[in-house]
């Protein structure tokens, strides 16, 4: 379960974000709204990576403000337009993210070769189109032991052939107990891959959320 208490958001003294109260619970949820609403500003508020007013609750029990470290274990983040730094290579990333996460041994095998990225995962970075990073950037988001997994526009520049794939891995993931993926996208997902989305709209500096 996610809840999130008492939530400001300001840019220059500017309200982005105010949530009373939102509390949910394991599933797949669609953050809706349009340009400019603060779909990414809820995102990275709950990846822990942005500054806010209020409480963030993980599984009842851990805050993401008392407890960070043990927080950000359970939730990872992929950005809307990821950057890496270039000289490093696909794998020497996930080995990284492997390590700060705890990720269990040869976890990354399966994103891997399910993306079809065996053959260019020993590449440097530098040599990936924007299709090619955000599929890294999908896979080091599903590593570890996370609760919530975040993703920021997932299907902008994806390929067609790799959307079911990643479908296939919320599923996948959403059916252990508890689990949540948050996905921000301007177009909707399809229904026979996500048949059970739920619609968290942010509208009016606000979300709403009817379950
Ligand atoms: N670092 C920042 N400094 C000042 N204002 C910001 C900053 N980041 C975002 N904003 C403002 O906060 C509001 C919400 O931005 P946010 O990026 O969260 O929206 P979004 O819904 O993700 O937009 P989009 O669909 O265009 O990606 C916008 O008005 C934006 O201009």
């Amino acid at each position: 379960m996610l809840q999130i208490d008492q939530f400001r958001k300001t840019y220059n003294n500017q309200l982005v974000l105010q949530i009373d109260s939102l509390a949910i619970s394991g599933g797949v949820y669609w953050v809706r709204g349009q340009n400019g609403s603060g779909k990414s500003t809820l995102l990275k508020a709950i990846a822990g990576i942005l500054p806010f007013q209020g409480d963030i609750i993980l599984n009842q029990r851990v805050h993401s403000k008392k407890q960070p470290v043990a927080y950000r274990k359970l939730v990872n983040f992929a950005e809307a337009e990821p950057i890496f730094p270039e000289f490093l290579t696909g794998i020497e990333l996930i080995e990284l993210f492997k390590s700060a996460k705890k990720a269990p041994h040869q976890q990354e095998a399966f994103y891997v070769e399910t993306m079809q990225m065996t053959s260019y995962v020993n590449q440097p970075v530098r040599t990936y189109s924007s299709g090619m990073l955000k599929k890294l950037s999908l896979v080091l988001a599903f590593l570890g032991q996370p609760t919530c997994i975040l993703l920021d526009e997932p299907l902008t520049t994806l390929d067609a052939d790799s959307l079911p794939i990643l479908y296939s891995w919320i599923d996948r993931f959403c059916h252990q107990p508890e689990t949540m993926v948050l996905l921000s996208s301007h177009q909707a997902f399809e229904g026979a891959l996500l048949p059970t989305v739920r619609e968290l709209l942010v509208e009016n500096a606000t979300i709403r959320y009817k379950p």
